[in-house]
């Protein structure tokens, strides 16, 4: 990859990981990010996903690992990349008394070819409080001033940092379509958020971190695609079954991944053509079903199963295991993701 290499990735990190101390904030983390993508880094509280994009930005330096942003060295040509990447961190502060169009102005005159701050207003819906102090700007309209400095230098990547946090919905969802707009003005953007729905909504791929690590990449729907094997059925027969009918009527359907009867109700756990196989399954030992009900698997559901940690168990959805108070068939009880999925 070189600097004018247009068709290379925007960033490529490879192996990153960094300690503070005794914590492990991350750890081995590779990925790419292509050109004129909404890349999302997303996972909890925590995660390390600050860490990762401040490295990416050259503000840390990596304990072990390799960055290449636009080509370059993020640490070493960091005057360079100032030019070329603009940054939204979290907490950016502005002095109280400074009015919107005085930032623009004072952000503009570090770069030597900023865009237009008129244009920035407008961009950013910020026109009418071109006048306003910082202060007297409401939560959303901070944020998106602070999106505007960010832009200031006509960056070719935009990093934004918990972009919406603290907004309230609609503030949020006008949030999102600024940030659209810059992805389709041609500006890669790297979007660090712990809101599931912001990264579906907005992220072309998301790469999930958990712990540090990186626990899944892939476009939104392959995330969700990799719990698919968390589906749950619910099925209760139209004339009540005795346990074992129902459970050794599942042995040996492959797309089951667990089984349980609690109070007459069936709630079986699995993946593909799991509705198909089940009814087939107990239409074969002459069991009929009167009610049937299946939940999907959401971004939620797979951002819940695959940033769980050992200090943090899933805390419910259709990703969390299945009712134990019931019985469950031994030919599937306890089957378990245990690897790191890869989109
Ligand atoms: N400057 C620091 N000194 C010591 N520990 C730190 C520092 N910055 C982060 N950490 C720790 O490193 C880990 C990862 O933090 P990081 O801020 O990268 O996570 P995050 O996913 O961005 O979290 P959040 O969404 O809460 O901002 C956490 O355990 C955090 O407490």
């Amino acid at each position: 990859m070189s600097t004018t290499d247009p068709t290379g990735p925007v960033v490529r990190a490879e192996h990153l990981s960094k300690s503070y101390g005794r914590t492990r904030a991350v750890i081995d983390v590779s990925l790419t990010v292509g050109r004129g993508e909404i890349y999302g880094v997303l996972g909890r509280n925590g995660a390390g996903k600050t860490t990762t994009v401040e490295m990416i930005a050259g503000l840390r330096t990596p304990d072990a690992g390799t960055v290449e942003v636009l080509g370059l060295d993020p640490t070493r040509d960091a005057a360079a990349l100032h030019e070329r990447v603009g940054l939204q961190l979290q907490e950016s502060a502005l002095p109280d008394r400074l009015r919107v169009r005085e930032a623009l102005d004072l952000y503009a005159s570090f770069y030597a070819d900023p865009a237009d701050p008129a244009d920035l207003l407008d961009l950013l819906g910020l026109r009418a409080k071109a006048d306003a102090a910082f202060k007297d700007l409401s939560g959303g309209q901070k944020q998106r001033l602070s999106v505007a400095l960010a832009l200031v230098g006509r960056p070719e990547l935009a990093i934004l940092d918990e972009l919406t946090t603290g907004l309230d919905p609609h503030a949020r969802r006008e949030t999102w379509a600024v940030v659209e707009a810059i992805r389709d003005a041609g500006v890669t953007i790297m979007l660090v958020t712990h809101l599931m729905e912001e990264a579906e909504r907005l992220c072309d791929r998301i790469a999930l971190i958990a712990g540090g690590r990186v626990a899944a990449v892939g476009t939104p729907a392959q995330i969700v695609a990799l719990t698919q094997g968390e589906q749950v059925l619910r099925a209760r027969p139209d004339v009540p079954q005795a346990d074992d009918v129902l459970l050794g009527a599942l042995a040996g359907v492959p797309d089951v991944v667990d089984a349980a009867v609690d109070d007459g109700v069936l709630t079986v756990r699995g993946g593909g053509a799991l509705v198909q196989d089940v009814l087939v399954a107990l239409d074969r030992r002459g069991v009929r079903v009167a009610d049937v009900h299946l939940e999907r698997a959401s971004l939620e559901d797979a951002f819940v199963t695959l940033t769980a940690t050992d200090d943090a168990p899933p805390a419910g959805g259709a990703a969390a295991p299945a009712t134990t108070r019931g019985r469950r068939t031994p030919a599937t009880a306890g089957a378990r993701r245990t690897s790191t999925p890869e989109v």
